[in-house]
């Protein structure tokens, strides 16, 4: 379902053209967890950036769901990520003005879903997520691994094809990091959506079904695993 084709890419700064990544070939299945592993600055947030169309390649093809997602214009990117791309990120980026259920229901007000449906939708995905008694706390009043969880179940609410995760135990103790990833594991088996995670960390990488190492730049192993 998300082809990667000869894709590069290079930044351009005051010192000249940085490349970055180089002539990456990958596939990622339906259903799949797949971890994106590498070291510091090996280029793991710019490719997810690529593959959930934040940023265009300069050289390359990214198929997501039959499209050539850098084929589009930003306007039509912008409407296709609203539809079938989530988020998770290591900061969690809730909005602290608003309530655990209203952060959830977001999404789909700019989608312009109705009130009463919405509502309904989120407090669903938050019991999912263990929090269905919190939805109307702030976020302030959760603890991290909590404001992740409110997090997981924001990006699932649009029922996305594939939801990327950048380093989304980043801030967590061990213990909640496998809290989260139980849940991520979870939610991959019960509702079939297909998760891309981005980690530094091998014993996170380890528990998914498929590991996609880089090393400066470039795509070093592929490998699928029985878990
Ligand atoms: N906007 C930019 N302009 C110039 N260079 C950039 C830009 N963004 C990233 N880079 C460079 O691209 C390389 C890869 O960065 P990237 O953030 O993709 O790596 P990463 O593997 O996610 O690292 P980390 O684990 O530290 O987040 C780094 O050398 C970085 O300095």
């Amino acid at each position: 379902m998300l082809h990667v084709e000869h894709v590069s890419h290079a930044f351009r700064n005051a010192q000249g053209v940085v490349p970055v990544l180089q002539d990456i070939n990958l596939t990622i299945q339906e259903g799949q967890m797949v971890a994106l592993l590498g070291s510091s600055g090996s280029g793991k947030s710019t490719l997810l950036n690529l593959m959930a169309g934040l940023m265009k390649p300069t050289e390359g093809k990214i198929w997501i769901a039959g499209q050539d997602i850098v084929r589009f214009s930003e306007n039509r990117l912008a409407e296709f990520r609203r539809s079938h791309i989530g988020f998770i990120f290591q900061s969690y980026e809730l909005l602290s003005n608003l309530t655990i259920r209203e952060n959830v229901e977001l999404p789909l007000v700019f989608m312009g879903v109705r009130p009463s449906k919405r509502k309904e939708k989120a407090l669903r995905l938050l019991e999912q997520v263990g929090l269905g008694e919190k939805a109307g706390l702030f976020p302030s009043q959760l603890s991290g691994g909590q404001q992740q969880r409110v997090s997981i179940a924001r990006s699932l609410i649009t029922e996305p094809s594939v939801i990327f995760a950048d380093e989304p135990t980043g801030n967590l103790d061990t213990e909640t990091e496998e809290e989260i990833i139980a849940i991520l594991q979870q939610l991959n088996r019960e509702m079939k959506t297909t998760f891309v995670i981005v980690t530094h960390e091998a014993e996170v990488a380890e528990q998914m079904q498929v590991v996609l190492t880089l090393q400066q730049g470039k795509l070093v192993e592929q490998q699928a695993q029985s878990v």
